[in-house]
């Protein structure tokens, strides 16, 4: 529990409070109010608004939210302190702030001061900006406000806190004098005592209960229930006189969970007396045996707290969520956003490596295509070879020259039977010229054979080779030189290259602008319109 820092208001001008308003203004129907709205609802020119904005940002008094669809302001705890103080200030209620005194689970205490410097009780309201915030969908808007917003809420319990002290001071029961109320600050009379959680030992501890048990009928008569009437909100004076504080949970006996109210009420003290004190009566009062003499709730409805308020408080009440000031709690639905943001991230990052798998399948695919694209370019160029014109020339000659060869003059000459041979041989290049020089035909033949067998092997061990070093991935020179091989691709082929490149680059995944850099290309958007807007004045 430390001081409120409170001296910047000492440099705070008209207009950041003007500015100041107008984002409270704006938070009646947005979560985060735009610039533009802000600057409509002050009535300051943008630029001046802008400017402001940045020094209550830098103060922590608002805060600037950029979201995935749009970005604004919005009032924080602070910048709302500083509201209720200033307008209370310049009501003369309030002159200073000292150091926090208490800290409940839904309102901050601070000791303070009017300009007379006496002292005074500064109870800050803080409920139901959690339940708020947890809703997603009421983000930008409240469409059919299913759940308020923390400034209505902890307004609604300051106001309802401040007439129960107002009726009840009246009524004369023990409760500190009500001052003033804004927004969400009960300005209310400090009470110099302990809270009975923290006293040991009374001198009568019977009297004590009886008082207290008397405090909670006559409550009841008047036809309210305290609803948290405990050890904490009960304040001890010297004279052991006790001061009763905390009312925002007050309900009427009417109440449809009255008895059980009532009932938890009583066996508060029952316990507490039992723990502390050793002390247990027999008597205790009865919820049916309730005499109503007085309608304090009834009162309190025309005093302007209406039921619809009371609606929403006892539902805010109902959910709990009292840790509205705690900044972890801000902090825990940040992350939360942040999550979700980042669920959404992880889907487009899941759809990103999805894509990624794609290109990654499309690359295979593209080697393996360009493999055997190489692979049949080998098998076209050895068509090619052997359909070359100088193979066709070379082999058109050998045969003109053994068709001038006599074969019936080498067999009378060397004795040689030819029965078995054609009229007209079509041998192999190789084969017809060594045919010439060497006298076996047969053993030419079959070298020839395996020589052309030994190229046939050697090219598919190339290409091979080839196959190997590409899905390793190591382009060596010596791939290169077979690759460059392939160079002798053919039209479609080509074409049918160029077509797929294209498709991979069709693919590619396009970077999505998120977060703030999304925020920063509308803010170029908006800096454009207001530029084109003052187009003539400059
Ligand atoms: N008028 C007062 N004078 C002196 N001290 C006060 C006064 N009002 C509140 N306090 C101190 O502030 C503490 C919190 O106040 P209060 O109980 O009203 O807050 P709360 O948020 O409703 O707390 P909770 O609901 O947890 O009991 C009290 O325990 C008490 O010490």
């Amino acid at each position: 529990m430390g001081r409120m820092n409170v001296s910047m208001m000492r440099y705070l001008e008209g207009d950041h409070f003007r500015v100041l308003i107008a984002v409270e203004m704006g938070m009646k129907n947005h979560e985060v109010v735009p610039l533009a709205l802000v600057s409509s609802i002050a009535g300051i020119h943008r630029g001046g608004v802008l400017r402001t904005l940045n020094d209550l940002c830098k103060h922590q008094l608002v805060a600037f939210e950029r979201s995935k669809k749009f970005d604004g302001y919005r009032l924080t705890i602070r910048g709302y302190d500083y509201l209720a103080l200033r307008a209370l200030c310049s009501r003369d209620v309030v002159g200073s702030v000292g150091n926090q005194i208490g800290i409940g689970k839904e309102s901050d205490v601070y000791v303070g001061g009017d300009p007379e410097l006496n002292d005074l009780c500064l109870k800050f309201h803080r409920l139901g900006r959690t339940s708020f915030r947890k809703i997603k969908e009421k983000r930008d808007y409240h469409k059919k406000r299913k759940s308020a917003s923390w400034l209505y809420l902890s307004r609604l319990a300051a106001a309802k806190e401040f007439a129960f002290l107002k009726a009840l001071q009246e009524r004369g029961f023990p409760v500190p004098k009500g001052v003033d109320v804004c927004r969400h600050l009960v300005v209310m009379q400090l009470v110099i005592g302990q809270t009975l959680c923290n006293v040991n030992h009374v001198e009568d501890p019977a009297a004590l209960y009886d008082r207290l048990m008397a405090l909670i009928v006559k409550l009841a008569r008047h036809g309210v229930i305290h609803g948290d009437f405990n050890e904490f909100n009960l304040i001890m004076l010297e004279d052991e006189r006790v001061v009763m504080i905390d009312f925002p949970q007050m309900v009427s006996i009417d109440h449809a969970n009255a008895e059980f109210y009532f009932d938890r009420d009583v066996t508060c003290v029952r316990t507490f007396f039992k723990r502390r004190f050793d002390y247990e009566s027999e008597d205790w009062p009865k919820f049916d045996e309730i005499e109503r003499k007085g309608n304090m709730d009834v009162l309190l409805e025309a005093s302007g707290f209406t039921k619809k308020m009371a609606l929403d408080l006892n539902k805010a009440y109902d959910d709990g969520n009292f840790l509205a000031h705690c900044e972890q709690e801000l902090r825990t639905e940040k992350q939360e956003d942040e999550e979700g943001e980042k669920e959404e991230d992880s889907d487009s990052s899941d759809s990103e490596s999805e894509g990624m798998e794609a290109i990654q399948e499309d690359e295979e695919e593209k080697d393996h295509e360009e493999v055997q694209a190489q692979v049949k370019s080998v098998k076209q160029q050895k068509i090619v070879l052997c359909q070359s014109t100088r193979f066709n020339d070379w082999l058109s000659d050998a045969t003109t020259l053994l068709d001038n060869v006599d074969l019936k003059e080498l067999k009378t000459e060397e004795g040689y039977d030819d029965s078995d041979l054609p009229d007209k041989i079509n041998h192999p290049p190789g084969v017809t010229a060594r045919k010439e020089s060497e006298s076996s035909d047969n053993d030419d033949e079959q070298e020839d054979e395996e020589e052309e067998d030994d190229d046939h092997v050697a090219v598919e061990e190339q290409v091979a080779k080839v196959v190997k070093k590409k899905r390793r991935g190591v382009v060596q020179s010596g791939a290169r030189s077979v690759a460059s091989s392939a160079a002798t691709f053919s039209a479609e082929e080509i074409k049918r290259k160029l077509a797929l490149d294209k498709k991979r680059n069709k693919e590619k995944i396009r970077l999505k602008v998120k977060g703030k850099q999304s925020a920063v290309g509308r803010n170029r958007k908006d800096n454009k319109n207001v530029i084109a807007e003052y187009a003539g004045w400059i």
